[in-house]
């Protein structure tokens, strides 16, 4: 059974029923080595019973010796089976995480996309692991055994009734006690698994921000959050132990009853004359042999109920995440125009938007400054701008095509972005600015850094472009993390590069380089879209974007809207292209945005004598 990868791109949902459906074929091979596993159980009880009614009457050691030999050869034949079972299992089990992992993977980027604050409820890898690790296990063989306990009954009742009736009665008492037992875990299982999702994402927290919690002595009390969780989640794991032990005692010595109660009886009837001793002993055996796939149940009953639940949770997962929507076969890479219409967005996980009604139109070649207070909305516009985060109401284009009607693949090779909060990843320099693409060749990273301006600063580290960055790219400082960040987003020339206060960590010779890069990109017919607190990041830009608490305030030429937001004394207001169809900008009232975001002026956060300064340069240099 060759184990291979899905493709990530497709739907997750569509591959998990892919891989359920998968399972079919070697599940039913399994059932088939298991059918003959079971047939040649009653080798045993064939074995006593011969030995016993035919070899002891007749003295014949030659019988005996055939018999052996015989009953020998069959078990060999039945451990080979065996075997073979555990193997094939082992491979339904890694087949199945094969062909789910790199979706579930893909499923677990999207979670905080998805769901915002409640992603942390949702480990679907960690689900897979223990459906997996179950299949893989003893479980299912115990469970494929089950179907052959009524064949098991009827060679029972062939030798007598009353031990059929009696078997029945003992087997029906244990089914009884494997039912009780798993309604009584389940919860605690569902409890033990939510305890220990919510302590290990605290724990991924308190790693990632082990400086501020040491710097500012946050251990002991995060400690105690933490422990809070753990405590509940190991309690949990006790009561299922408990329980586990409990009824698991129980079934044992249930079944020594039976076993011992089986031979009283058929004592019972050979002194009644009603069946040999060999009949007796084989019936014992096989009373033996059609209980085990019901103690074992019992036994793997919680890991079974774990795995259906997990197995459920990445169902429902996988049905609940958006599916990919239907693209236009071979749509070219856009090259002229993002447009904006009148798009609300709400954070994922929550209802009410907190940017609505902004729409403008901007060129290849054009570079947009996004500016306005803290809070306003700007990284809400880029995300969405970027597709990371959907849009509520209102269309993004790209050369009049909605975003949603290019393939991934275009889209990737469309968009750069550099984010407020850079996030690199383990691995080299030279990796993390081909965006870990396998296919890269050097030059297009050694161009992507040119163009960055950090090709230089690459240069100076030991291992240059194959220097490790570490965790989250903790071995750089801030502002080396910013510029390899956006060599990244300016990595094969694409067309939209949206750039979130990229200058935040930037030295002078970095802001230098930025604003070198924005305008060798404007140059080569991209689209430049910055978010900035600092005027300097907005220098190489030609169009400005004002927000104000969640809506457009402003759209037009930099000259024109720099100008109505700080007329000089004395300077008439020239009022700057006015958004939502020359409606007045809307008020500061929008959707759900919190109070007291809208409260400062327009672009407080932005230092108001040298954003005047950089006007009048600007308006020198024409820009
Ligand atoms: N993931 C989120 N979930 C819920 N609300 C969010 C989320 N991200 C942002 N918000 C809210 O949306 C509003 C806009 O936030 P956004 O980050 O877009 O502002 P911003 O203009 O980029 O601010 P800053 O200049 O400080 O970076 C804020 O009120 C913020 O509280």
């Amino acid at each position: 059974m060759a184990a291979h990868t899905s493709k990530p791109t497709e739907n997750p949902h569509l591959q998990f029923s892919k891989a359920v459906r998968g399972l079919r074929a070697p599940l039913a091979g399994v059932s088939g080595v298991s059918c003959i596993g079971n047939v040649l159980m009653l080798t045993g009880p064939l074995f006593m019973m011969l030995v016993y009614n035919k070899v002891l009457t007749s003295k014949s050691v030659p019988t005996l010796v055939a018999l052996c030999a015989l009953t020998l050869l069959l078990y060999c034949f039945y451990g080979f089976l065996e075997g073979l079972r555990g193997k094939l299992m082992a491979r339904v089990g890694i087949t199945f995480d094969h062909r789910l992992a790199p979706s579930l993977f893909l499923a677990t980027l999207r979670l905080p996309l998805h769901f915002g604050p409640h992603a942390r409820q949702h480990d679907p890898l960690q689900d897979l692991a223990t459906v997996r690790n179950f299949l893989m296990g003893p479980g299912p063989s115990a469970l494929l055994d089950l179907p052959w306990i009524p064949i098991y009954f009827g060679v029972l009742y062939a030798v007598h009734p009353l031990l059929a009736a009696m078997a029945l009665a003992g087997a029906g008492l244990l089914v009884l006690l494997s039912i009780a037992s798993q309604a009584l875990t389940k919860s605690t299982l569902r409890n033990a698994n939510q305890s220990a999702v919510s302590t290990f994402s605290l724990l991924m927290d308190v790693r990632r921000n082990s400086e501020a919690a040491a710097a500012m002595s946050m251990g002991d009390d995060l400690c105690k959050r933490w422990g809070g969780g753990y405590v509940n989640a190991i309690s949990h794991a006790r009561d299922q132990a408990d329980q586990a032990s409990v009824f698991g005692a129980v079934s044992k010595a249930l079944r020594l009853v039976l076993q011992s109660g089986m031979l009283a009886l058929g004592a019972y009837l050979v002194i009644d004359s009603n069946m040999s001793p060999g009949g007796m002993m084989a019936c014992s055996i096989i009373l033996g042999r059609a209980l085990a796939p019901i103690d074992q149940a019992i036994a793997y009953a919680p890991s079974a109920t774990a795995a259906w639940q997990a197995f459920k949770r990445v169902k429902t997962l996988t049905s609940s995440l958006p599916k990919a929507q239907a693209q236009q076969h071979g749509m070219p890479r856009p090259s002229k125009t993002l447009s904006v219409r009148d798009i609300a967005i709400a954070p994922p996980g929550c209802a009410a938007a907190t940017v609505a009604g902004v729409s403008f139109e901007i060129e290849a070649g054009d570079a947009l400054g996004v500016i306005g207070p803290s809070g306003c909305g700007k990284s809400t516009l880029v995300r969405a701008l970027v597709g990371a985060w959907s849009t509520a109401r209102g269309e993004i284009r790209f050369d009049n095509a909605m975003i949603s009607h290019y393939s991934p693949e275009t889209l990737a090779a469309s968009i750069g972005h550099l984010p407020q909060t850079i996030e690199l990843f383990d691995g080299t320099i030279a990796e993390n600015i081909a965006r870990f693409r396998k296919e890269a060749s050097t030059k297009d990273v050694v161009d992507a850094a040119r163009l960055a301006g950090v090709h230089e600063m690459i240069l100076t580290f030991p291992k240059g472009y194959d220097t490790p960055v570490g965790e989250g790219g903790m071995t750089l400082s801030g502002g080396q993390r910013q510029r390899i960040g956006l060599a990244r987003a300016v990595f094969g020339n694409p067309f939209l590069v949206v750039l979130d206060e990229p200058n935040s960590n930037l030295d002078p010779l970095g802001e230098q380089s930025l604003n070198e890069a924005i305008q060798r990109m404007r140059q080569a017919g991209q689209i430049v879209v910055i978010v900035a607190h600092r005027p300097s990041a907005i220098f190489a830009a030609n169009k400005i974007l004002s927000l104000r608490s969640g809506r457009a305030e402003m759209f037009g030429s930099k000259k024109h809207v720099l100008a109505a937001l700080f007329p000089r004394a004395g300077q008439p207001h020239k009022p700057a292209e006015v958004v939502n169809g020359g409606a007045a900008p809307a008020p500061a009232q929008p959707a759900s945005v919190p109070a007291g975001s809208g409260a400062s002026p327009a672009v407080a956060s932005l230092d108001l004598t040298r954003m005047r300064k950089m006007a009048a340069t600007q308006k020198a240099a024409n820009v």
